[in-house]
C-alpha cells in the first residue's frame, strides 16, 4: 500500500486542556461564539461551530495546552490505511476505548503520539450529527480552521508529515513557519508548523464567513479586555484576513476571513517567503510577545483513553 490511500476529510475537532473551565466555557461560547451542548461530565465540555457532536472538547486540567488534535479520515479504508502505515514504520496506535468513542460521538479510532512534536493526534473517520444545525450568535464562524503547533525541529516535523501522514506543504515563511494541508482537504493550511525552541500551541484558528466578523470581534474583545495580540491583518501565504486573542489560560486563538484553496489536482508550488514580517501581515503590524506563547502538548499517557 501507498502512502496515497491516507486520505483526510478535515481537521476533525481540537482537545484542550483549560486550568477553569466555567471561565473557558463562558469564554468560548460568549466571546468566540461556539454553542455548549453538552457537559457530560464536570471535566469536559463538548463545544461546536458545525453540524457535527463537537468542534472543540475542553478539558480541565492544571496544565494549559493541547490534549490532542483529531483528524477525520475520508473513508474507513483511509483509516484503515494510516493505522496500516504508523504501525509498519513502529508508530504505535492505540485504540480508543469504545466507552470513550461513544462519548465522543466517534466511530472506531487511534492514537498515536507524533514522534517530531509529542502532539497526540487521533483518527477517526464517522462523526455523529449534533441535535441540530448550528445558529451563530455574534460571529458567522464557518469552521474550525485550524491549529499552529511549535516544533523544535521544524524540519523534522514537516518531513513526518509530508512522507508518513500524506500532508502536503501550500507555503513556508523561511526559517518560521511552514503551511501544510491535509489532503485532499482544499485549504491552504489545515496544520501549520512554527519554529521555536521547544514544542507547544501557538494557536487555534476559525474560520468566519464576513470580514465584518473580524471588525466585530475587534471591538468585542476590547470592550470585554480581552487581549488582542496581533491584528486586524491580512496574511500573504493565505491571503486572510486576521484577529487574533487570547483565551482565559494565555492561549492564543485567531479568527481569520478567507482562505486560499487548492485543487486535488495540478496544485500550484510551495512557495518560499522571506523571513519578514511583510510576509505575515501585508499591513506591517507587529504582534505582541503573548502571541503564541501558552500551551503545553500532553503527551499520550500509557492506555489510549488518556
Ligand atoms: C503568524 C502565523 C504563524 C500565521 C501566518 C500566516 C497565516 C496565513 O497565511 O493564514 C496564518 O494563519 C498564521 O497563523
Ligand atoms: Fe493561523
Amino acid at each position: 500500500m501507498t502512502i496515497d490511500a491516507i486520505r483526510y476529510r478535515r481537521l476533525g475537532y481540537v482537545g484542550l486542556n483549560v486550568s477553569d473551565l466555567d471561565a473557558s466555557v463562558n469564554f468560548y461560547e460568549t466571546l468566540v461564539g461556539l454553542k455548549m451542548d453538552q457537559r457530560p461530565q464536570s471535566d469536559m465540555a463538548f463545544l461546536r461551530c458545525s453540524d457535527r457532536h463537537h468542534d472543540v472538547v475542553l478539558y480541565k486540567s492544571d496544565t494549559p495546552g493541547v490534549k490532542r488534535v483529531g483528524w477525520q479520515m475520508e473513508s474507513e479504508a483511509a483509516l484503515d490505511a494510516i493505522e496500516a502505515h504508523l504501525t509498519s514504520i513502529g508508530i504505535a496506535c492505540h485504540p480508543v476505548a469504545a466507552s470513550e468513542s461513544s462519548e465522543l460521538g466517534i466511530g472506531r479510532a487511534f492514537r498515536m503520539t507524533e514522534p517530531t512534536t509529542g502532539a497526540t493526534f487521533e483518527f477517526y473517520h464517522e462523526m455523529e450529527a449534533a441535535p441540530d444545525a448550528f445558529q451563530p450568535t455574534h460571529t458567522k464562524i464557518a469552521r474550525l480552521g485550524h491549529i499552529v503547533l511549535s516544533s523544535a525541529d521544524r524540519s523534522a516535523t514537516e518531513s513526518f508529515l509530508m512522507d508518513e501522514m500524506n500532508f502536503r506543504v501550500s507555503d513556508r515563511i523561511h526559517g518560521m513557519v511552514t503551511f501544510m494541508r491535509c489532503f485532499p482537504n482544499p485549504f491552504h493550511h489545515s496544520l501549520g508548523v512554527g519554529s521555536a525552541g521547544k514544542p507547544g500551541l501557538n494557536h487555534v484558528n476559525f474560520m468566519v464567513t464576513e470580514m465584518g466578523d473580524i471588525g466585530k470581534a475587534n471591538n468585542r474583545m476590547k470592550k470585554a479586555d480581552v487581549p488582542i495580540v496581533y491584528g486586524i491583518g491580512k496574511h500573504p501565504p493565505s491571503e486572510s484576513v486576521f484577529l487574533y486573542f487570547l483565551d482565559p489560560d494565555g492561549m492564543t486563538i485567531e479568527y481569520s476571513y478567507g482562505m486560499e484553496e487548492f485543487p486535488e489536482t495540478d496544485p500550484r508550488m510551495p512557495r518560499e517567503m522571506p523571513a519578514s514580517l511583510e510576509s505575515i501581515d501585508y499591513w506591517e503590524g507587529v504582534p505582541d510577545p503573548r502571541m503564541g506563547k501558552v500551551g503545553v502538548l500532553e503527551p499520550l499517557g500509557e492506555r489510549a483513553e488518556s
